[in-house]
């Protein structure tokens, strides 16, 4: 009998074992490419949300990217918003939220879309909940589901412990998302895009404060400069009018003589709500300091600046304001209108921007001189 034959195997079974490990071999390289390939994309989605500079720019990058470089067929994000401040200053900075379907707001912990009973318990902070879709339980995640939906995974979005809010995925498979899954990859995003998240918001909260007026809640003097520059090389180049009024309560050293300094701070939130109700989303009104405000009229010109202040004078003289229970006062204004001049282009745009604060001044300076109450359209000499 031949020994060495049995311990030397069939060239077939080497050769099968051979095409065994190949092909192991094979699946576990595209594997590792495709892991690869997951991992840049996530790291270009790092920068990318890293880099964003604005709340607006950040959160059309997470809807842009986020479902194509996980293969997901829903992403909502929903924000802890309690006293709806990010709604209003992300608003007021410009964000048009109809832009932004899948992004809500809860004001309180329950209305996120983290299942409060699966809650880890005591000090630990709550984990990705990863479970098959139930429309009822998922209803605040996913308000306007896609037909299909099969598996979710809702995870919080945490900063120093906190709860900012919760990045819901959803997926038409069942089993991409399951209880026994590992959460670490999810929960690392989600941390990136937490601190991404509370960096644009609380930057955008400095830029909004640097650019309101504490009291009235409408714009500064620091706002309006820079606005107007902006506005007037636009009006320059897209041919359409723009207007300035001038708007000064009258008397108002007496009206803090005889109901003080804190009255008079209502009087002036008060008539900064009454200009505010005569505008269109497209004006601006800012405080320009003291009882001055002002306000640019996009698309108007000298006519219907002056027609739309003469709504402002009436609306501030129609009714007395409540200062207090007990106290009323009644107040009017002197208005100053201007509109730029389009004509003159060779001014450099920041000397046009003081020439048209001047003239709607002179027209206001006129309007007190006049007997105040009124409004003046300021009208170059001809
Ligand atoms: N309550 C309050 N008063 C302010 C504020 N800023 C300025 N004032 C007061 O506004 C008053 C402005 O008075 P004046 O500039 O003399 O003008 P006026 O009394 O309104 O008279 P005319 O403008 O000529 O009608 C001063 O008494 C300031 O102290 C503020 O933030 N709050």
């Amino acid at each position: 009998m031949d020994m060495t034959q049995t311990k030397v195997p069939e060239l077939a079974e080497v050769l099968a074992e051979n095409q065994a490990l190949r092909s192991r071999m094979a699946y576990l390289l595209e594997q590792a490419e495709r892991n690869h390939s997951i991992m840049m994309r996530h790291q270009a989605f790092d920068l990318d949300i890293v880099s964003a500079g604005t709340f607006q720019e950040l959160v059309s990058t997470i809807f842009r990217n986020l479902p194509i470089i996980s293969s997901l067929d829903a992403v909502t994000l929903t924000l802890l918003d309690e006293d709806a401040d990010i709604q209003s200053v992300m608003g007021k900075l410009g964000v048009n939220f109809a832009e932004f379907p899948d992004l809500l707001f809860a004001d309180s912990i329950e209305g996120l879309g983290i299942d409060l009973a699966e809650r880890t318990e005591g000090a630990k902070p709550p984990k990705p909940r990863l479970c098959m879709y139930d429309p009822l339980r998922h209803a605040y995640a996913f308000p306007s589901p896609l037909h299909g939906l099969q598996s979710v995974a809702l995870v919080p979005l945490l900063r120093n412990k906190r709860i900012i809010g919760s990045l819901n995925l959803g997926s038409s498979d069942p089993t991409r998302f399951t209880p026994s899954m590992a959460t670490d990859f999810v929960e690392h995003m989600a941390s990136i895009i937490a601190i991404c998240l509370e960096n644009v918001i609380s930057n955008e909260m400095l830029k909004y404060i640097g650019l309101t007026d504490s009291l009235t809640g409408v714009y500064n003097r620091r706002y309006m400069d820079r606005r107007l520059i902006e506005e007037i090389s636009r009006a320059r180049r897209q041919e359409y009018d723009i207007a300035f009024m001038y708007i000064d309560i009258d008397h108002f050293k007496r009206v803090n003589d005889t109901i003080g300094h804190q009255g008079g701070d209502e009087v002036l939130r008060e008539v900064a709500s009454r200009i505010k109700n005569e505008l269109r989303l497209s004006d601006s009104l800012a405080r320009f300091g003291g009882e001055e405000f002002v306000v640019l009229l996009i698309n108007a010109n000298l006519d219907s600046a002056a027609f739309v202040a003469e709504r402002i004078r009436a609306s501030i003289a129609a009714s007395m304001i409540d200062v207090s229970p007990s106290v009323q006062i009644s107040v009017t204004a002197s208005l100053g209108v201007a509109c730029l001049d389009r004509s003159v282009l060779d001014t450099p745009v920041e000397a046009a921007a003081m020439e048209l604060i001047a003239q709607a001044d002179a027209a206001l300076y006129q309007a007190k001189d006049g007997g105040r109450n009124r409004v003046i359209s300021y009208r170059p000499a001809t």
